[in-house]
């Protein structure tokens, strides 16, 4: 008989290691195991809270987060996580590490693109790309971005073409993660073909720009890829680090001419004429460009907040919220159900089943995007259709006693453009030729949004606006509270006038 296991139970002789495992299996044994703990103790987290919530207690509060797309409604999303769910968030860290060497991969590719654009310029043989609907707008009507003379061509240099195609590589890299997150999933291509939820594939790589729909399966496809090391409560060493496939690598070994090509004046000359804004994009990590490209880069909370991966279909998020958060109003722990939507035009058709068992509409309307169009329509102004969106949202009858809350977001991005010189009446010429500084723009825009919701909404009702930077944790965990003492305090409030049998 074999010692260490009961004779006759095939479960201890099918989970025994071999007898003949030498010291390094067993070490990797061990790390496997501890690994599988941890995701395991992350997914019995999950579990506790849904059993919870699932014993008699107050009724789940709903929350719906809408906005166009890129308004940044899964970025507070992950701040409810932050708040109320951070193991959870933080066992997800390796996964977000990928998504964030992606983005950083895109952003090199764009600049890649643009030189090879103005390289087209001077050598007409040359070949050019497609243009990103994130080029800003010379004026109020749309037009070409490529408006710029001839005679103000940025110089390159043939250093600037060797340093492109030693950067070649990172293309590749891309079309690796890309592959590797695609499999996880249905590979469809064709978000706009996809009009019933439930035939919506997981994941879809358009224009190299990555969208998911099921939350569960890319983040278990990445675990799987990632999580094959030792672990901890932060799962910062859950990262095989020994993978020959881990894109850090080549990310690592590009990392010097990435930020040698970041750092040149050429390269910023061939954006601006290109009226490329990088720094303005979602998932813009190239500032960060020493510490992400660091052989042994662990993404930090702030990096997860700021990636960008877009979303398909609808995903609920449940949570338990403590009693400090609702200042005492109601005793013990309530659930909220949060649900986040896609917001591209062709996604929107799926909000309106959700409409009406919700408690509060978060509505993002991102107020620095005044001098850009939409990537699904570039006749469309983006804060014009964000206007219109909220117009239809307000005045929607299914959400007539649904509490609404209004963040303007990105206030941080709006700042920056106002600091630059960007004039908000080039755009929206009904602001005419009022003082361009922040006062003055977010006032009227709050003003813009708060006459609609006035002049619009079925049945009066109050109107709870934020001025955010959704990407700020430590504001928005405020913010947050605060709305959900708001959403709460108005519940309680309905149920007393409508009678406790209701
Ligand atoms: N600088 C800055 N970036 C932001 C802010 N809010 C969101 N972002 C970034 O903008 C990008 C888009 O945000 P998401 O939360 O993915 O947008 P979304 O509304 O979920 O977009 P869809 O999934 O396409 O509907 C992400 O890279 C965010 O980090 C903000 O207030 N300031
Ligand atoms: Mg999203």
């Amino acid at each position: 008989m074999a010692p260490g296991f009961a004779d006759d139970d095939p479960l201890s002789r099918v989970l025994a290691p071999p007898p003949n495992e030498t010291a390094a299996d067993r070490e990797a044994r061990l790390l496997a195991e501890t690994e599988a703990k941890r995701i395991s103790d992350a997914i019995d987290e999950e579990l506790q809270l849904q059993a919870r919530s699932d014993k008699k207690g107050p009724r789940p509060m709903k929350m719906l987060l809408l906005g166009q797309s890129e308004s940044g409604k899964s970025t507070t999303l992950k701040n409810f996580q932050l708040l109320h769910s951070p193991k959870a968030f933080h066992a997800e860290r390796a996964s977000w590490r990928a998504v964030i060497q992606l983005n950083v991969v895109r952003s090199i590719r764009l600049i890649l693109e643009a030189i090879a654009e103005v390289h087209a310029l001077q050598v007409p043989s040359a070949s050019s790309s497609p243009r990103s609907s994130h080029r800003t707008l010379p004026d109020s009507r749309p037009s070409s971005s490529r408006s710029s003379p001839l005679a103000d061509l940025p110089h390159l240099t043939p250093e600037h073409l060797k340093l492109r195609l030693r950067l070649m590589p990172l293309l590749q890299v891309e079309e690796v993660l890309i592959r590797k997150l695609t499999r996880a999933g249905n590979t469809e291509q064709e978000a706009t073909r996809l009009t019933q939820l439930t035939n919506m594939p997981d994941v879809i790589a358009r224009d190299k720009e990555l969208a998911v729909n099921s939350h569960f399966v890319w983040k278990t496809m990445f675990s799987r890829i990632a999580g094959k090391r030792n672990s901890s409560e932060m799962d910062i060493d859950a990262i095989d680090w020994n993978d020959p496939e881990d894109a850090g690598r080549i990310i690592h070994a590009c990392g010097e001419d990435m930020i040698m090509l970041w750092g040149d004046p050429v390269v910023h000359d061939v954006l601006a004429y290109q009226k490329l804004r990088l720094q303005e994009m979602p998932g813009f990590f190239l500032d960060s460009l020493d510490r992400l490209t660091e052989p042994r880069y662990i993404p930090t909370d702030d990096d997860i907040l700021r990636a960008r991966l877009k979303t398909l279909g609808v995903s609920e998020y449940r949570f338990q919220v403590k009693d400090e958060n609702f200042s005492g109003i109601v005793a013990g722990s309530r659930e909220w159900r949060v649900y986040d939507v896609g917001g591209h035009r062709s996604l929107r058709a799926a909000w309106a089943p959700f409409f009406d068992d919700m408690d509060a509409v978060l509505f993002l309307a991102p107020i620095s995007c005044f001098d850009q169009v939409l990537e699904e329509d570039p006749l469309v102004n983006r804060l014009e259709d964000s206007v219109l969106l909220w117009k239809s949202i307000v005045s929607n009858p299914l959400l007539a006693r649904t509490s609404l809350v209004l963040f303007l977001n990105k206030i941080d991005i709006l700042q920056h453009k106002l600091s630059l010189g960007i004039q908000l009446g080039h755009y929206i010429v009904s602001y005419g030729n009022r003082p361009n500084d922040y006062q003055n723009t977010s006032t009227y825009l709050r003003r813009k949004f708060s006459q609609i919701h006035k002049e619009h909404s079925p049945v009066p009702r109050p109107f709870y606006c934020h001025f955010t930077a959704v990407t700020d944790t430590k504001t928005t965990a405020h913010i947050l509270g605060d709305v959900q003492d708001t959403i709460v305090r108005r519940q309680l409030q309905s149920i007393a006038l409508m009678g406790p049998d209701l």
